[in-house]
């Protein structure tokens, strides 16, 4: 009998085309994990003013992203499932599922059903834990195989901002940039979202949101779910494999969507007070994303890139996701095989 593994990202539109996008974004921004208000909010927001304006804009800058092997979301998706299969050998079936679109959560699970698994080790591709990701899959899973004659013995990997593979991947990848040429600052833009989906949690012990002390910084279980302090201790993490010092490097938060608070400081406000305190030459990380997709490679590979010139900066650098990087698909291997992290720790 065979184990199942269930590797899930976010999704992609089918194409770079407008219709593509839309029905992308309809799907994923009803989630009401991802624009977490009320239905009869929700709905006309996304139907009548987010898919139909945003569409277009967001359909060009897919249009950028995309290659000849179609979107690096999918692409690196494939690849990883393909590499991990290998590593894993015979007594496993591979599955990969979007939450979103294509190929659907559904038929990568009918495809574990068809293979005889016996139990299915989801893992989920956001290193962080947050309801509008790994919360969301976590929930569509379950819904989908409820209703099996075997219900499957299902497990998540829930969180692995602190696995040392993963970590050490991004530093690797940054340090063919850091000890090529020299850099004034290194910054680390990771996905936003809305602070009321951090306060929701209720994790109050670790939770101030403003401030530059806002989330506790080092790792205890109590803040583990706070994604605005797993960022940061992500971060912490990458900072001290590649020997930062604390002034050395920022932190924030990019993406925003609509005119509610987000989680700060926001990325754009950081690159324009580092330009004008005359910093010229940046190294950019986004670790929030195991795969290069539309928000590393066009929002901060080329958007963030133009505010910080525009602002008096020279150099912009983005590190590459781990895409296919042999330790991240080690590091996958240690996910489903449940093999311990070690918690590398953090001076106090
Ligand atoms: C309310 C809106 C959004 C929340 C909350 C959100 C959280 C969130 N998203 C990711 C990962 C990705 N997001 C991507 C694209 C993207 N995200 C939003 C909105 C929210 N995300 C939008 C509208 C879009 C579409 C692009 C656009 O129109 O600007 C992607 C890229 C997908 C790709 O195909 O390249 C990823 C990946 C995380 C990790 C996260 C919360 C932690
Ligand atoms: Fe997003
Ligand atoms: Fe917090």
């Amino acid at each position: 009998m065979k184990k199942g593994v269930l590797l899930v990202n976010l999704g992609t539109p089918d194409s770079p085309n407008t219709g593509d996008v839309r029905k992308y974004l309809r799907e994923f921004l009803m989630d009401e994990r991802v624009i977490d208000i009320p239905f009869y909010k929700r709905w006309p927001l996304v139907n009548l003013i987010i898919a139909p304006f945003r569409g277009p804009k967001s359909a060009a800058e897919y249009k950028k992203v995309w290659t000849e092997n179609g979107s690096p979301l999918l692409y690196y998706g494939l690849e990883s499932q393909r590499l991990l299969q290998d590593k894993l050998g015979e007594g496993y079936h591979v599955a990969l599922g979007m939450r979103y679109q294509n190929p659907t959560l559904k038929s990568a699970l009918m495809e574990l059903k068809r293979n005889a698994v016996t139990e299915i080790v989801v893992v989920p591709l956001f290193p962080q834990y947050a309801s509008a990701t790994t919360g969301s899959v976590t929930q569509k899973v379950m819904e989908l195989v409820k209703g099996w004659q075997i219900v499957p013995d299902v497990s998540f990997v829930q969180h692995y901002h602190r696995h040392p593979l993963y970590i050490k991947t991004f530093a690797d990848i940054g340090n063919k940039y850091l000890r090529a040429e020299k850099f004034d600052h290194v910054i680390f833009s990771f996905h936003g979202l809305p602070e009321r989906q951090i306060l929701k949690a209720g994790i109050d012990s670790c939770c101030k949101l403003r401030g530059e002390n806002g989330c506790v910084r080092k790792a205890y279980p109590r803040n583990t779910f706070c994604y605005r302090s797993a960022c940061f201790e992500t971060a912490d993490l990458i900072a001290k494999e590649l020997g930062l010092k604390d002034t050395d490097y920022s932190i924030c938060f990019q993406s925003r969507l609509g005119k509610d608070p987000w989680i700060q400081p926001y990325t754009e406000d950081t690159i324009i007070d580092l330009a004008k305190s005359g910093k010229k030459s940046v190294l950019a990380f986004s670790p929030a994303f195991v795969s290069d997709c539309l928000e590393t490679t066009v929002e901060v590979g080329e958007e963030y890139k133009e505010i910080f010139e525009e602002n008096g900066g020279e150099h912009w650098q983005l590190v590459e996701s781990l895409n296919d990087h042999p330790m991240w698909i080690k590091c996958l291997e240690d996910l489903v095989k449940g093999n311990e992290a070690h918690v590398p720790e953090l001076d106090a």
